[in-house]
């Protein structure tokens, strides 16, 4: 593997720049060995590859942007998005600002049957051990927090048997994205430094991921509470990321049925 390039934490602003520099702090000690080679299950990016759009459903109890959500419990949670008819969970396990755990993943990935993600601020190539460790099928990289060292963390993610969830919110960050050769691409429409949610985004650099020749898959997250929401993005992403509106919902189960449902034809 490459050696890996030192990261610029301390250029990364707002809210993004607190949480990355405190899980900087977390694994200041950890151990950067990832051990030997594991074989790609590409689990995560199967599941999003299957004909319509996909969601991935997202356990999230608290985030900056709202504080507390909902006390869910994970695993329960997890079967319930599995049974609305989620392709995939997102578990986060920040614990400061998002109140998630490695025990919730542990739970999550023994609770389904569907791939779940790894949803942290990756900032140590320990994360990507961990998830790996723990059973996800998938981490999330953010080319915001990676910038030059996207690609060598890329790498890592493959290295374990993982797959990337490689998320960008402009055009030089997609573009850093299609260069280190990401199989998938997340576009959030949140944007991590004000925290403010434009779900003009997604489509926008949707369509220039896919005029740029990328045939990889294509996620659009964040900011989704109706199923007109989605139509922007409904024929041309292959997947929705969703969290705070599902989780929030009392019935996470509808609440993700009722979201992706196809909007009725209507004559006349
Ligand atoms: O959700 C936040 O407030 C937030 C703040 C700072 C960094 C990341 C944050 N969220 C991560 C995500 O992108 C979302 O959890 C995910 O895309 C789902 O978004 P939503 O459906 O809007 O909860």
């Amino acid at each position: 593997m490459s050696a890996l390039p030192p990261l610029k934490l301390e250029s990364v602003p707002g809210v993004l720049g607190r949480i990355v520099t405190e899980r900087a702090a977390d694994y200041r000690d950890a151990d950067s060995d990832v051990g030997p080679a594991r074989p790609a299950a590409r689990r995560f990016e199967a599941a999003l590859r299957a004909p319509g759009l996909a969601l991935i459903a997202e356990v999230k109890r608290a985030s900056p942007s709202q504080g507390a959500i909902a006390p869910l419990d994970p695993a329960q949670a997890a079967r319930a998005y599995e049974a609305g008819g989620a392709a995939a969970i997102s578990c986060l396990t920040e614990p400061r600002h998002f109140d998630g755990t490695a025990q919730a993943l542990h739970d999550v990935v023994a609770a389904v049957s569907v791939p779940v993600l790894r949803k942290d601020f990756v900032v140590h190539p320990a994360m990507l051990r961990e998830a790996a460790g723990w059973g996800a099928s998938a981490a999330l990289l953010m080319v915001s927090v990676l910038g030059g060292a996207t690609g060598a963390y890329l790498e890592i993610t493959h290295h374990l048997g993982l797959d990337a969830l490689v998320e960008v919110h402009d055009e030089a960050e997609l573009d850093i994205a299609l260069a280190a050769g990401a199989r998938i691409i997340g576009v959030n429409n949140r944007d991590l430094t004000t925290l403010h949610i434009d779900l003009a985004v997604s489509p926008r650099l949707i369509a220039r991921a896919r005029a740029a020749g990328f045939t990889g898959v294509l996620v659009a997250e964040s900011g989704y509470r109706t199923p007109a929401d989605l139509e922007a993005v409904r024929s041309m992403a292959d997947a929705v990321l969703v969290g705070t509106s599902l989780a929030g919902s009392g019935d996470l189960t509808r609440a993700a049925r009722d979201l992706m449902a196809a909007p009725s034809l209507t004559e006349g």
